[in-house]
């Protein structure tokens, strides 16, 4: 498989007139290869977005170096720029426009035919509501509205940053379907997030980063394996006499109110053999897998909380923080004390 993306220690620092500086991303890793649908992973603050914007060209690094599509980053991008479509900032859309009209308008400003839209539009599932104002939108209707507007250039590779976030869970079942179905159609995706569960709902790759650097990467089903306590809850009608049976084999045993947890078990016949053997019938006997959430929290120590809704219309913005509202450190603004 080819490399769509490659980062190769990324390095950002910034300086604040207060905390002085700050170290964002921290000899960072990341590969993407075609085909995937690949979750950027990591709490608040972890250094998702800075790697993003510094992948596209948005803020400047530190060192390290970096590729899309084959293209060195940031020298080569506007060779490849057409083939990519890029979600990192929050678009603003006017409230009084229709998802048809903007699009259009940003089709025409970008020089893709306006065919395009309709395209992108039933893409999205915002076909029927296309010509409805904006303003009337749910969040999750703008963020589609988003994703249309990135896939208007027919993107080999979409990038979106945190795509999920602030959608209720039917927004975020809408979300990813849209992801499976421009997976399906060829379409390479790397989405940040840190909602555990999406990424592992609609990802099939996943790096994880926690204070700027690479803490796992790889085929979520493999991450996820090597976090395997090969753990099983059981519950059985004398479970202390349970617990002294399989400890006896080894085994490690803990008691929870109505259940054990047994962890260490290969097979979980031998559970089941060595309780009935000793006539204790079990009833319930189900395999514990990890989920990201666990994996995540025992690689960055750090659980993840729910961010602030960053809002397509930018309506709800996360506030700043003091400091930063003094100086305005948006680098959007390109006015970033760099290091
Ligand atoms: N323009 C800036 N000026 C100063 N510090 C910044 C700037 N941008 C990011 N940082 C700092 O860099 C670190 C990484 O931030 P970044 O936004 O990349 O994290 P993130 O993983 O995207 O977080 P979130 O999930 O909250 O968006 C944080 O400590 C943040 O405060």
């Amino acid at each position: 498989m080819s490399a769509v993306i490659e980062i190769d220690g990324l390095r950002k620092t910034f300086h604040t007139l207060r905390h002085g500086r700050r170290v964002a991303v921290d000899g960072f890793d990341l590969l993407v290869e075609a085909g995937q649908v690949h979750g950027f992973l990591g709490p608040n603050g972890s250094g998702k977005t800075t790697t993003l914007r510094a992948l596209l060209g948005l803020v400047r690094a530190d060192g390290g170096r970096m590729s899309v599509l084959g293209a060195s980053s940031p020298d080569r991008l506007p060779e490849v720029a057409g083939r990519v479509g890029a979600i990192v900032e929050s678009p603003q859309f006017f409230g009084n426009f229709t998802a048809h009209r903007t699009l259009r308008l940003l089709a025409l400003a970008g020089g893709v035919p306006t065919a395009r839209v309709d395209e992108v539009l039933e893409q999205v599932g915002l076909r029927d509501r296309g010509h409805e104002r904006v303003r009337g939108y749910s969040l999750g209707m703008k963020q589609r509205l988003a994703v249309a507007s990135a896939l208007l250039k027919n993107p080999e590779l979409l990038i979106l940053d945190e795509p999920a976030n602030g959608l209720d869970p039917a927004g975020i079942r809408e979300m990813r379907d849209l992801m499976r179905s421009l997976s399906a159609a060829g379409v390479t995706v790397l989405l940040s997030s840190h909602i555990l569960a999406e990424i592992q709902l609609i990802c099939d790759h996943v790096t994880i980063i926690s204070r700027g650097r690479r803490v796992a990467a790889g085929p979520v089903d493999e991450v996820l394996a090597g976090f395997d306590q090969h753990e099983f809850q059981v519950r059985v009608a004398e479970p202390e006499r349970a617990a002294e049976l399989l400890g006896a084999l080894g085994l490690a045993v803990t008691a929870h109110p109505d259940h054990l947890r047994v962890a260490g078990v290969d097979d979980p016949e031998l559970i089941s053999r060595t309780l009935g053997e000793q006539g204790l019938w079990v009833h319930e006997l189900v395999r514990l897998r990890p989920d990201l959430e666990s994996v995540f929290l025992e690689l960055t120590g750090d659980p993840p909380h729910p961010a602030l809704p960053r809002q397509v219309d930018g309506s709800a913005r996360p506030a700043a923080e003091p400091d930063d509202l003094a100086i305005d450190l948006d680098a959007r603004d390109n006015r970033e004390v760099e290091a």
